[in-house]
């Protein structure tokens, strides 16, 4: 059983649930990025903190988290903060983005935080610990946005994230090929049959590999991020036709 539920949200059974990346730079951008939500069909909610001017601040960003959670806080949150390193846009040494988790996991104004497993196992470990604590969940992510790796890597780097605690290992990778989406989704059939203890993400970039960003229940991906108004990699698809393609796919494989 590979079930998790966070607000009532259901992930790991039937069609992938949709998380929507929230990207403003301003508190003002981000509070109506939050509004347009409130009238949109979607399951979870990511703030990709690493766009906010004031991120160096951590008051402003538990105070804008704040006004976040009285706004869509009836969904689940998850916290990014994506490094420069793995795609994100405000390059911060280490030791700034574990603080930054660490404070924002002990607020309750977050249900999941993102970790990037190449931060370092102790540092994951430690995340882990904290946020279970306080009731957060951990989704453990690693981006390559130049190429994928090959199948059995991306099946290790899963296995790793699993084996380091985290609730939900995800890997976001660069298609260069064809062959490129079909390794992701064969690495992510393998995971999820022969490994997983959760669910998991999974997914190939760009215009080449947006199939897998609707393929989960296929292959075993139980989230898939879809765009509202800003996108926050390349490749997500609009959140209501990604929901049709979705819904559309789970009937006809119920
Ligand atoms: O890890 C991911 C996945 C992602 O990179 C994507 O390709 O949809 C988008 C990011 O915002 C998110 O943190």
């Amino acid at each position: 059983m590979t079930k998790i539920t966070v607000k009532g949200l259901d992930i790991g059974v039937g069609a992938p649930k949709i998380i929507v990346p929230i990207v403003g730079k301003t508190e003002q951008e981000l509070v109506n990025e939050a509004e347009f939500l409130t009238q949109i069909d979607f399951d979870m909610v990511e703030w990709r903190v690493d766009h906010f001017q004031h991120v160096d601040d951590v008051e402003k960003v538990k105070q804008t988290a704040n006004k976040l959670h009285a706004i869509i806080g009836h969904k689940p949150i998850l916290f990014t903060f994506r490094t420069a390193n793995e795609g994100g846009v405000y390059p911060a040494p280490v030791e700034f983005y574990i603080n930054l988790n660490k404070q924002m996991i002990k607020t309750g104004l977050i249900d999941l935080v993102d970790i990037e497993v190449f931060t370092g196992d102790q540092y994951v470990e430690e995340i882990v610990e904290l946020a279970h604590q306080h009731n957060v969940l951990v989704i453990a992510s690693n981006h390559d946005f130049d190429k994928t790796p090959a199948k059995d890597e991306i099946v290790a780097r899963l296995r790793k994230m699993q084996d380091l605690g985290v609730d939900i290992p995800k890997i976001a990778v660069m298609p260069r090929s064809r062959e490129d989406v079909i390794n992701l989704l064969a690495a992510t059939a393998e995971m999820k049959d022969k490994y997983a203890r959760k669910p998991l993400i999974t997914m190939s970039m760009a215009g080449k590999g947006a199939i897998s960003r609707v393929a989960g229940e296929t292959f075993g991906s139980d989230l898939t991020f879809g765009a509202a108004k800003n996108a926050s990699a390349p490749g997500q698809l609009d959140v209501k036709e990604l929901r049709q393609i979705l819904n559309i796919l789970h009937r006809s494989l119920a």
